[in-house]
């Protein structure tokens, strides 16, 4: 059955009219073969609610917590005055300093995982369209295209004051409007390719018939082929486009079916991918008699709850706190199954969830440093040159400098500072300049985000009226700084309040920025009738099963599918240091699968 997109419903025979006279009949609808609600977790995310079929799917539509707040013809809203509110890159250079500062508790790694797990949310398309399709914004024919949003860089800016760059590449967000879904004069819907669930869609692709093309029908694996370094990837297109930055003819690895994104998650899908292979091979020993599609669907049910174990469990209890976690219900603190599913909360996504993500912009340290597998450091790379740049991975000892580098590294810090290659040229060789930052609070107005107090509101039910009423949630100099920049509290950005705003008590990120990850985990955990840690669901891990997924942690993963990984501290994602030493992988310190449970 032909489902609408939007409505989430079967599409009724006008509206299939209407799509086919535009010609979008295939972005506009999904295809949902009839569910059969003891099947396993099927790829393209349809099924997942037995109800609405469609919903869960790849190109479900967003959701928003708070109302759009648009100017007419969704132009960024007014500020206070009644005058435009003030330009991106003024507020990201006065709001956020540039300059490098470690964190020095945690590793690289972090920002690596967490950009990999909003992989599984969150396609690149907005990116991709304006470095491919859109990219003269800044040229007078971009002033009569609408979908050019560029960056205007200010007179005085303290960068580009000395190098002439007065305006940087940008397009409007895309939307079911963009692709003629939905009339131009209604509401602004955010399209989303991914899947709205964590399913890693961003390691075994998404849309239908596409895994076809990545599994070899036997034994349950996925095609694997060794580079020249000898090392193992997906399939490469060595013709594709997107690996700019390839130093051709010898750097020719480039995803076919996988996005070649920044390095960090880049790495992240590589080894996930091969771990599907290492499960189903191990399986596969195990129970010799199992068929190729039932090795497939386990090892990959064992994939999604091991990458979700690890962010859940292991990594946003550092971020959020692991106190707040269980007191709101996202972590449970025994080991056992839990169940919160309710099957009239539909699988959705809210906008503000991917959006708040990109506030983790300011943790990126962008000075990788290479480390050999013995642990000598060998040289420092710009990470902002390795995207796009997927081909670096299969020659040389590229791929095992910048494993070991991800848990030997500090990350960078969770402060109000930001990395120079982040805030000049985050898109690299790609765009001359990227100030990351600056298109963050850029996009949030073209998202027709409301102000950043609505969303206080939102998150304390208090009212906040007058500058004073945030001397809580500010230190005097961080808030002193917001009434330089904004007229009224109304007029601050979201993305703006947040880089100002104190971090949640038992965790290291901004108030707000917690209340609105945890308002979407919430709904994840009842909307996803797949969630790894329900007893009632199709094809259930049993108890033991569970437990030996509880146990296995970020190293166990990079001990066993990272390249020449021999030795790692058990919490990779936090320093070397006594307290956390470095063990050979194959101490039981470390947290690797034990798949005895699976069994038969
Ligand atoms: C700490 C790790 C990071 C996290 C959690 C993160 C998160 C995000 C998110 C959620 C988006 C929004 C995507 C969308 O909805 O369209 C985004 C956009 C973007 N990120 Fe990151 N990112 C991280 C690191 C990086 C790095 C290392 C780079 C560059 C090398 C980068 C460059 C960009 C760019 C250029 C965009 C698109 C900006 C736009 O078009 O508005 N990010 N990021």
């Amino acid at each position: 059955v032909l489902y609408d997109c939007i409505s989430g419903q079967p599409a009724n025979s006008t509206q299939l009219r209407i799509y086919a006279e535009r010609n979008n009949i295939e972005v506009c609808t999904v295809d949902v073969k009839p569910c059969d609600p003891e099947e396993w977790q099927r790829v393209d995310g349809s099924c997942n609610n037995l109800k609405y079929p469609s919903r869960g799917a790849f190109r479900t539509p967003t959701i928003r917590l708070l109302p759009l707040d648009f100017s007419p013809n969704y132009e960024p809203r007014k500020a206070c005055d009644g005058g435009d509110l003030e330009l991106p890159r003024k507020l990201r250079t006065e709001l956020l300093c540039s300059g490098k500062v470690s964190e020095m508790k945690l590793t690289q790694l972090v920002s690596y995982y967490i950009l990999f797990s909003t992989g599984d949310i969150n396609s690149i398309h907005d990116p991709l369209n304006y470095l491919f399709n859109i990219t003269y914004c800044c040229t007078p024919k971009g002033k009569d295209d609408y979908r050019c949003t560029p960056i205007k860089v200010p007179v005085h800016d303290p960068v580009h004051r000395f190098s002439g760059i007065s305006c940087m590449n940008l397009t409007r967000p895309q939307s079911f409007q963009t692709y003629g879904c939905l009339d131009n004069n209604t509401d602004f819907v955010r399209i989303v390719f991914q899947t709205p669930i964590y399913d890693l869609s961003n390691v075994y692709n998404f849309e239908q018939g596409f895994i076809n093309h990545i599994r070899t029908f036997k034994n349950g694996l996925l095609k694997i082929y060794p580079a020249e370094n000898g090392l193992l990837f997906p399939e490469t297109d060595p013709e594709s486009i997107i690996c700019k930055l390839n130093q051709r003819p010898r750097e020719t690895l480039c995803h076919k079916y996988l996005s070649n994104n920044a390095i960090g998650p880049n790495i992240m899908t590589i080894l996930f991918y091969r771990q599907h292979n290492k499960i189903a091979e191990e399986l596969h020993k195990l129970n010799p008699s199992w068929n190729d599609d039932r090795l497939f669907f386990t090892a990959r049910n064992i994939n999604i709850a091991i990458s979700l174990q690890i962010l859940l469990y292991e990594l946003l209890p550092i971020l959020l706190g692991r106190k707040n976690l269980i007191k709101d219900g996202i972590i449970s603190c025994d080991e056992g199954f839990r169940d919160l599913y309710d099957e009239n909360i539909e699988p959705l996504m809210t906008d503000e969830y991917a959006y708040v993500h990109r506030w983790f912009h300011v943790i990126q340290e962008t000075s990788m440093k290479f480390y050999d597998k013995d642990g000598y450091f060998v040289k420092t790379y710009p990470l902002v040159n390795a995207t796009g740049h997927t081909g670096m991975l299969g020659v040389d000892d590229n791929m095992v400098y910048i494993t070991q580098g991800s848990f030997r590294q500090q990350s960078g810090g969770f402060d109000f500072i930001i990395d120079p290659d982040m805030s000049e040229r985050a898109l690299g060789g790609f765009q001359l300049a990227t100030d990351v930052g600056a298109f963050d609070l850029a996009k949030g107005r073209y998202f027709g985000f409301s102000p950043y107090i609505k969303y206080k509101e939102f998150c304390t039910k208090k009212s906040y009226k007058k500058f004073s009423d945030l001397k809580d949630s500010f230190s005097s100099e961080r808030l002193y700084r917001l009434m330089e920049e904004y007229k009224c509290p109304s007029d601050i950005d979201l993305m703006g309040g947040l880089w100002a705003e104190n971090f949640v008590k038992g965790g290291m990120v901004p108030e707000t920025l917690y209340c609105l990850l945890v308002e979407q985990l919430r709904r994840t955990l009842a909307s996803d009738r797949y969630w790894y840690e329900r007893p009632n669901r199709p094809h259930a891990f049993t108890e033991d099963q569970l437990k030996a997924i509880r146990k296995v942690t970020i190293a166990g993963v990079l001990c066993w599918v990272g390249d020449h990984v021999t030795e790692i501290q058990p919490k990779a994602f936090y320093i070397i240091s006594a307290k956390n030493p470095l063990v050979k992988c194959s101490s039981s310190k470390i947290g690797k699968l034990d798949l005895s449970a699976w069994k038969e």
